[in-house]
């Protein structure tokens, strides 16, 4: 059963999303992938967020560019964490994107990430640690994840090499 929704506006922001997606492979965790647009398909959007806690669902992971009002109105139909990704748009690079996601009203949290591919692996590797919170078992393969990572870097800190 999925635990995490990752979400998008288009198919055209899979490339990035999708970067959520590996690193929810990495540790292990169900999830599932739908293409929502709060402004293409919005009582899709509102279906879909208004039921994702009774369907089991415990983040969800929005992905946006542009006017990207899908990470917040997400939030506005579920009480569950939503984590916003800002898509690199072509006009704006993602600036816009990113303030119409981290600019929420007081009282309706998303959690901004950074633009882009990386903003995307952090959404999935923060919704692993949400979960990892309330299950030993992916604390310690998150804590596994960071010291290996840790390692890697120590093992070879020479750039030039
Ligand atoms: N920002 C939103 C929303 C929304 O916020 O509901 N729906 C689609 N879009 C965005 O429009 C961009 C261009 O979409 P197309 O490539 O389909 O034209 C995408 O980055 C999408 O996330």
């Amino acid at each position: 059963m999925s635990v995490v929704g990752i979400i998008m506006g288009s198919k055209s922001d899979w490339p990035t999303m999708e970067h959520a997606a590996i690193m929810l492979d990495k540790f292990g965790i169900a999830y599932e992938t739908k293409v929502v647009s709060a402004h293409r398909t919005p009582q899709l959007l509102a279906d879909y967020a208004s039921s994702a806690a009774e369907r089991g669902i415990k983040v969800i992971i929005a992905g946006a560019g542009g006017a990207a009002h899908l990470p917040g109105m997400a939030a506005a139909f579920t009480s569950l964490p939503v984590l916003g990704v800002p898509v690199k748009s072509k006009t704006l690079n993602g600036v816009d994107s990113l303030l119409s996601i981290c600019q929420m009203p007081k009282g309706v949290a998303v959690g901004t990430l950074a633009i882009g591919d990386a903003g995307a692996a952090n959404a999935g590797l923060l919704a692993a640690q949400i979960l990892g919170c309330h299950q030993p078992e992916m604390f310690a393969k998150i804590e596994a994840f960071r010291k290996e990572q840790t390692e890697t870097i120590l093992a070879n800190p020479n750039p030039a090499e």
